[in-house]
């Protein structure tokens, strides 16, 4: 690898040939088995079926009496039909045994229908009582068709049937639905660990006050926040001396399915990073036709793990992740590559400029659906992405984007 510091780059990788050939040498981690109760989030590496019917037991879909519908023909309210009360039913409870023709069930929402009858007459529409011999009744005031609020067997979710398709990120309610039908554990994929490598000797732990040349880091919080929205889980941060040996026992030691180098990636005499990655590994791509983050880079150990070279500037090292990084930790926890923001057509109010050939990070402020770029494009105002509501990516083809021009915009809310 040519060294480039104090020299410079001589060229720029275009973004989307950066992102190619992410696309080719990143895949998904392998599966893992999970308890069920620990599902939500994770991504399911195969459909899941029912193990069991839900319901598996003919049920009650109100609160009244079961019977078998045909015995209430005719009833009126002032011809009630007498059925004999032979027992109740609760879920959990059931009524034990079978009933004839001419008898009821008490039953409750949710209990099982005993063998015998097909319906259920609405409370408010029977009456108990005692009959001639003094044995209790209920009397039907008005006929229930059969079948009427009677769950069938598979009514919610049938024995076999896909609950979730394949390379679905587990929602609430889908692991609900599976522990219904009896399922206990998931198969899903390993989620991503990732080590955050923070070089530069004028860093102070965040929640340290600045002090003479010293400034707080602030990408380690952002990376870490990134990373943990992109699937990631046990990631650690280690603060490494802007010496060339500290960098490389740090990269050599580091583990992890994904190394994130912050700063140290430019052309500086300081910058070690892309070298020691090289004498390391293999460096892919180091410095690409965007603004910001053009000396953003990666590359990869022995193995495969790849190591993203994001620049210190904090814009930049956010910008670098979002475009490498992220869809990168996505892909391999099983998640689509795409950024996951929010998108929102938006209208032009003050023009988009940038230089043709390549990609621009743009923040801007969305009023309504007018968007206005941030006036400032210094990579070091990180509290340009504060101000900003969003980002509009202006592709390497396009120079100026003209006030009334429809454009995406990504929201930096979800
Ligand atoms: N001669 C050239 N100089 C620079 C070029 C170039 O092409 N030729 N590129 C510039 C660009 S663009 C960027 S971006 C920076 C990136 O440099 P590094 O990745 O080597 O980053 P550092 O020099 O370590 O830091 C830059 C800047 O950011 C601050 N910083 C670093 N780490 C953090 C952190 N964790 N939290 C907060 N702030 C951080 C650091 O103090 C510096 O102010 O290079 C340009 N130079
Ligand atoms: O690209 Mo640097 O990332 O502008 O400051």
């Amino acid at each position: 690898m040519r060294d480039v510091r104090m020299r410079g780059f001589r060229e720029h990788t275009a973004v989307e040939r950066a992102l190619e050939v992410l696309e080719r040498r990143i895949q998904r981690l392998a599966d893992e088995l999970v308890p069920i109760a620990e599902a939500v989030g994770r991504v399911a590496v195969e459909p899941v079926r029912a193990r069991i019917s839900v319901p598996h037991f003919v049920r009650a879909a109100m609160d009244g009496y079961a019977l078998l519908g045909e015995a209430t023909a005719g009833a009126a309210a002032l011809a009630p039909v007498e059925l004999a009360l032979v027992g109740a039913s609760f879920p959990g409870r059931p009524h034990a045994g079978a009933i004839r023709r001419g008898e009821a069930v008490r039953i409750t929402t949710g209990a099982p229908v005993p063998e015998g009858a097909d319906a259920v007459l609405v409370a408010e529409r029977a009456e108990e009582g005692a009959g001639r011999d003094g044995a209790a009744v209920v009397r039907a005031r008005e006929p229930v068709p059969s079948g009427k609020h009677v769950a069938a067997i598979g009514e919610d979710v049938l024995e076999g049937a896909e609950v979730v398709p394949a390379g679905r990120r587990l929602r609430p309610q889908d692991v609900g639905v599976l522990a219904s039908t009896g399922v206990a554990e998931v198969r899903v994929v390993r989620r991503p660990s990732v080590r955050i490598l923070i070089t530069g000797d004028e860093l102070l732990p965040p929640g340290s006050a600045p002090s003479g040349a010293c400034i707080v880091d602030t990408n380690s919080l952002v990376l870490s926040a990134l990373a943990r929205r992109d699937g990631a889980e046990d990631i650690a941060v280690a603060y490494v001396p802007d010496r060339r040996e500290a960098v490389r026992s740090a990269l050599e030691a580091a583990g992890g399915d994904v190394v994130l180098v912050s700063g140290g990636s430019s052309v500086g005499s300081e910058d070690h990073a892309p070298l020691v990655l090289a004498e390391l590994g293999e460096v892919v791509v180091h410095g690409v036709a965007m603004r910001p983050a053009k000396p953003a880079g990666f590359g990869f150990l022995p193995g495969g793990r790849a190591v993203f070279l994001l620049p210190g500037n904090p814009v930049s090292c956010l910008c670098a992740y979002e475009f490498f990084a992220g869809p990168s930790i996505r892909a391999l926890g099983g998640l689509p590559r795409a950024w996951p923001h929010r998108r929102r057509r938006c209208v032009v109010a003050s023009e988009i400029v940038s230089q043709p050939g390549r990609v621009d990070y743009v923040r801007v402020r969305v009023e309504g659906d007018r968007v206005f770029p941030i006036a400032t494009s210094g990579a070091s105002i990180l509290s340009s992405t504060t101000r900003a509501d969003g980002v509009v990516i202006v592709q390497a083809e396009e120079a100026v984007i003209g006030e009334g021009a429809e454009v995406e915009v990504l929201l930096y809310d979800a």
